[in-house]
């Protein structure tokens, strides 16, 4: 007995000693060694500092003004004014060194995976939602996800969305038009924010699962709940029986039971139909692909939340940008107007095709807001980036967002609101072909480029043929980076129907539209 006892005891202080001595490798040692290897080469920064913590007590910015570098990321921002665009920093425990300098940026994105991967410290973060999946993954079991999933998303494969997008889209807005309706004034104020987390949520849902729509928002709204309890764990305490832990694994549950369901109702209408493929969208692909059910649910936990989160913020930031600028607004109205009179509703991608200045205004609203602000990566093995020796383990930031207001890319208005720099195409619209970013480039570059460059003609040309907007008195500007660049307070902004056919075209001459 008391041999029994004593060895449980010895083996319980060997796991304290292996568990001390790790935590000691890697959150004391390591780091510092790294650090030393980069001071050797000339590049340092500023100590160990928790630029994590941060971003949540951001006050408001006084007014509304694009310039939000200095306002979102301050203290990486602060750095580089210091120590220039390649230097040291520090993420938590985590080393990390900081490019903001262009041709370093373009060389790192371009690493294969073999060298660089996901930070796990990132990965700490959203691990509820990501963690395995093709967003968080690395190595090999990156390179077999993303070898499956990305056919889906591919161009012509969107076009054969369009339809849906389209639908969903009309269905949605009828409903905005109806409290407009009976609001009694003719207008209606409208946190458009949460309004756009359940559209995106129902046409990620239906084009890429086959799902209804009041699962779909349920399974976003448990995911955005999930999210923001895991951010508030990495900020505070991770100690398993706080409340907040066990809210946690509740809706974990909840959201794996609702996938389930939706997995195994596909295998038995499969079944039923004795259909040889599961179906061509994303769900019925992985299926397909032999896929264990914790996979799939990973992956599709993955796509539901890429598939709404950046558009959720994409169209609360581009309503905010035309109610600002009601000149652009009415030249993008005048834009969809006119193609609908002339080719009827844009429900098909040939037409979108044509939406020029649509267009424009979301690339614009792209780079001054993008979704993600810094691109991180994590060397998987000793590699260079150009002549900067990068050891295995050292994690890399790449600042695309520096970028895209640096005015010496794009001029002295970097910080304005100007889609008309980007008539020429994205390659033309500033000094470099590469500042232009929003969906990073590279082997791990977004695999919902396509599908969001659609879906975002198709939203934002809906809106502008049936509404005029300005933005509410409410509104306080506050761009935060929790997992994409969202308004932290809001986006409340005064809808109006479209009072007149009458418009006055892009040529100045008054035009009958007849929609
Ligand atoms: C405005 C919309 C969007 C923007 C600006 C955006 C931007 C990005 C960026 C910057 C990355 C990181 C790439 C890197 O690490 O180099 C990324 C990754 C990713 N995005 Fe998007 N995204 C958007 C919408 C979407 C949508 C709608 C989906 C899904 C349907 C999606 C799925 C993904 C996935 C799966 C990855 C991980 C790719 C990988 O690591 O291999 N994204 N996105």
């Amino acid at each position: 007995m008391w041999l029994v006892l004593l060895a449980v005891l010895a083996g319980s202080l060997l796991i304290i000693w292996f568990q001390c001595c790790s935590f000691l490798v890697y959150h004391l040692w390591r780091p510092k060694v790294l650090e030393k290897v980069m001071s050797a080469q000339g590049v340092t920064g500023p100590p160990q500092k928790n630029l994590l913590t941060q971003i949540w007590e951001l006050p408001d910015m006084e007014q509304v003004s694009h310039d939000i570098v200095p306002h979102a990321i301050p203290l990486h921002h602060a750095c580089l004014q210091k120590y220039g665009p390649l230097h040291m920093n520090w993420w938590r425990v985590e080393p990390r060194v900081e490019l903001a300098d262009i041709d370093l940026m373009r060389k790192a994105l371009l690493k294969g995976p073999e060298f660089f991967g996901k930070s796990p410290v990132l990965g700490m973060m959203a691990d509820d939602i990501f963690g395995g999946g093709v967003f968080d993954a690395s190595g090999r079991d990156w390179v077999e996800q993303r070898r499956v999933v990305v056919p889906v998303f591919h161009a012509d494969k969107i076009k054969g969305m369009v339809r849906t997008m389209y639908e969903n889209t009309q269905n949605f807005l009828e409903n905005w038009e109806t409290l407009v309706r009976n609001g009694g004034t003719g207008e209606k104020a409208l946190d458009v924010f949460p309004e756009f987390v359940e559209l995106t949520a129902l046409i990620i849902g239906q084009a890429a699962f086959g799902t209804s729509s009041s699962t779909s928002i349920a399974i976003v709204k448990l995911l955005r709940l999930l999210f923001a309890l895991q951010s508030q764990q990495v900020r505070y305490v991770s100690l398993p029986f706080l409340p907040m832990n066990r809210e946690r694994w509740r809706i974990k549950r909840e959201i794996h039971r609702l996938l389930h369901v939706e997995i195994d109702s596909r295998r038995a209408f499969t079944r039923e139909n004795c259909a040889a493929s599961h179906g061509s969208d994303l769900l019925g692909t992985m299926l397909d692909s032999n896929w264990d059910d914790e996979l799939i649910i990973t992956e599709s936990k993955t796509f539901y939340t890429t598939g709404h989160m950046s558009l959720t913020s994409l169209y609360s930031w581009v309503m905010l940008l035309l109610a600002v600028n009601p000149e652009w607004q009415e030249k993008a109205r005048v834009e969809v107007l006119e193609l609908v009179a002339r080719e009827g509703p844009l429900d098909n991608a040939k037409a979108l095709d044509k939406l020029k200045l649509v267009e424009m205004t979301i690339m614009e609203t792209l780079r001054l807001y993008p979704a993600f602000l810094i691109i991180p990566r994590v060397a998987l093995r000793d590699c260079y980036v150009d002549h900067i020796f990068i050891p295995k383990g050292l994690a890399v930031s790449v600042h695309n967002t520096v970028i895209q207001h640096s005015a010496e890319m794009w001029g002295e208005d970097a910080n304005e609101f100007n889609p008309g720099r980007f008539a020429n195409g994205s390659l033309a619209a500033s000094k470099h072909p590469m500042a232009f970013m929003p969906f990073s480039f590279g082997p791990r570059a977004c695999v919902g480029r396509a599908y969001s460059q659609v879906q975002a003609k198709v939203v934002v040309a809906s809106l502008l043929q049936r509404f005029r907007w300005s933005l509410s008195p409410d509104y306080r500007h506050n761009p935060m980076a929790a997992g994409t660049l969202l308004p932290k307070n809001g986006v409340p902004i005064v809808l109006k129907l479209l009072d007149s056919k009458t418009i006055v075209s892009n040529e100045g001459n008054r035009r009958e539209i007849l929609t």
